[in-house]
């Protein structure tokens, strides 16, 4: 039997990703990072690129979430599926060690079908491989529930079109991508999008997305997810560090 699920329950993922750009960018960084995650008492880690994954691989036998971010810029598109969006994409990540598969499961510019024939192909050749669906929607998680993965993630929560907050969609018309991704990261995780996932669907639950605070954790617990996946919090010192000048500009904005 798979043990995986059992291990991480009510258990703490830290993702462990850099980006090009980035100083961390890499596998060297990221699996010391990682490390550090593991020294804090982590559950698990959540990763992104074959390299990464068995640099971490290498280091520990916790379970790791991979993906492989395909076509990926930042600022993230909200139209465009860019977590492990193929079969090539998901072999990759599972051949190198992973023992999740995070994919995205949004219906965007494809069907359910589509994603279900790509779960079915999944299957089919790496038939011990537990899937996590990154979502956005409640309607989401109930057809990936449908369509046979393990857990359901609320990732992609206020990341695509049809979950992006009502208060950002206008802005989302004419506002530069980088300036809207600013602000969708400023949004509270989707405490809403748990409670109703929570309600309707009987697999394992992920929060993920905009965790900053240990109460969010708690609160996210409160809503009965089996588990929490927490990234730019722990592992982007870049953005730690902006929310703290941003702190000091809202009290001194002309200096
Ligand atoms: C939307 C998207 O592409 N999310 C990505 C998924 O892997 C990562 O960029 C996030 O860092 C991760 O989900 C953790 O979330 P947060 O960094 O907010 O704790």
């Amino acid at each position: 039997m798979n043990t995986i699920l059992t291990e991480l329950q009510h258990k703490l993922i830290v993702s462990c990703q850099a980006f090009p750009g980035s100083p961390l960018y890499g596998p060297d960084y990221l699996q010391k990072m990682a490390m550090c995650a593991i020294k804090g008492g982590a559950g698990g880690i959540r990763a992104c690129w074959p390299d990464n994954i068995k640099a971490i691989r290498s280091i520990t036998d916790l379970p790791i979430v991979g993906i492989n971010k395909v076509g990926f810029d930042d600022p993230q598109s909200l139209d465009k599926v860019y977590i492990t969006p193929t079969f090539e994409s998901a072999a990759e990540v599972i051949e190198a060690g992973a023992d999740i598969l995070g994919m995205d499961s949004t219906p965007r510019g494809r069907t359910y079908d589509d994603i279900n024939k790509l779960i079915e192909q999944i299957r089919k050749y790496y038939p011990e491989i537990l899937i996590m669906a990154d979502l956005s929607t409640v309607e989401e998680g109930l057809k990936a529930e449908e369509m046979g993965v393990d857990v359901v993630s609320t990732t992609l929560s206020g990341y695509t079109r049809s979950s992006l907050k009502s208060s950002l969609l206008e802005k989302s018309t004419y506002m530069d991508e980088a300036k809207l991704d600013n602000l969708i990261h400023e949004e509270p995780p989707d405490l809403d999008l748990l409670k109703a996932l929570k309600k309707s669907v009987k697999i394992k639950i992920n929060a993920e997305g905009r965790i900053w605070k240990v109460e969010q954790v708690i609160d996210a617990m409160k809503c009965g997810v089996d588990m929490v996946t927490v990234g730019a919090a722990i592992t982007m010192p870049e953005k730690i560090t902006s929310k703290f000048v941003n702190a000091i500009n809202t009290v001194y904005p002309s200096d």
